[in-house]
């Protein structure tokens, strides 16, 4: 029996092109899908307190609700915006294989380089502190929204530059004129990759998603997302990872990093991939060990003031 899947998403550019391309992936496989924007959470209201269910994420509240009310089947979402505990009920169904992983600086004008001093906007701690850690002289302005606002802030603005995901730009066809890729900024855990998730007992929306699931994405996400786990202890600190597979080897590389930017605790791995279960948890364990436990616990003071 086809059933006509309810993909939710939120109603930016990018989330509307993320969900859009479940559905042509679904539709693709003989399945039937449609879109259904959730706007605000204002009429979506839950008879159970939302922290009984663990539903916590500022980006992905919404569509949780909105699931558990079966107002929609399943939701698409950045993956790297989801909390890396998921609520109850509510599973990872598929990760699409994940696109550009980096982080871009889009400069306002033509690059000449970067004297002393510079601006550079982003509302991202993990991406603050790596900016402060190498540039210790430029300035960080704050800079929210979504990635079209982000984008005109910049031009209304006089600052030289803000870091954005490559993922997100190319998805939504935005070429900047003038950007540099950072090589050297770790991006978030689960950057670049989409996370569908639906109900568990959810069963015919369930077995559609699996044939969408990238095998090689999911490993290096759920490492990178264990390392964040393992880390964070329920706080949003400036952390990185990336795994990547080269033919029978992982590579993961992770980092914690102070808010100011002037400390770090950084960790570099290679292992078979046949070895790799548990490969998050260690490197967050030998971070803690290598000055990352004193870095957590400042950032925890100064983010709880
Ligand atoms: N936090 C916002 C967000 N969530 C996912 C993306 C882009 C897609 C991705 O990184 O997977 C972005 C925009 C950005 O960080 O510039």
């Amino acid at each position: 029996m086809n059933k006509v899947i309810k993909i939710g998403t939120r109603d930016s550019e990018l989330a509307l092109w993320q969900a859009n391309h479940v559905k042509d992936l679904l539709i693709r496989n003989g399945h039937e899908a449609t879109i259904v924007p959730v706007k605000s959470d204002g009429d979506l209201v839950l008879d159970k307190p939302l922290h009984e269910l663990g539903i916590t994420g500022i980006f992905t509240k919404t569509l949780d609700v909105a699931m558990h009310n079966g107002f929609i089947d399943i939701a698409v979402h950045s993956m790297k915006d989801v909390p890396t505990q998921l609520p109850s009920g509510i599973v990872k169904a598929a990760v699409l294989e994940r696109a550009n992983t980096k982080d871009l600086l889009i400069h306002k004008e033509k690059p000449q380089g970067f004297g002393k001093k510079a601006t550079i906007a982003t509302g991202s701690l993990r991406r603050k502190a790596q900016w402060l850690n190498r540039y210790p002289k430029h300035t960080i302005e704050d800079l929210r929204g979504n990635v079209n606002t982000r984008l005109q802030k910049l031009k209304d603005n006089a600052w030289d530059g803000a870091v954005f995901a490559a993922a997100g730009l190319e998805r939504i066809n935005l070429k900047p004129k003038h950007y540099t890729e950072l090589d050297w900024m770790i991006p978030a855990p689960a950057q670049g990759a989409m996370l569908v998730v639906a109900m568990e007992n959810d069963n015919y929306s369930r077995k559609a998603l699996e044939k969408l699931s990238h095998y090689e994405t999911d490993i290096c996400t759920s490492i990178e997302r264990d390392f964040l786990r393992t880390l964070e202890g329920g706080c949003t600190a400036p952390i990185g990872a990336l795994a990547t597979i080269d033919i029978d080897y992982i590579s993961f590389l992770g980092g914690v990093f102070s808010l100011d930017g002037k400390q770090k605790a950084t960790v570099e791995k290679r292992v078979l991939i046949e070895h790799c279960e548990g490969l998050g948890a260690l490197c967050a364990k030998e971070i803690l060990s290598l000055g990352g436990e004193e870095i957590m616990k400042k950032i925890k003071k100064e983010l709880s003031v």
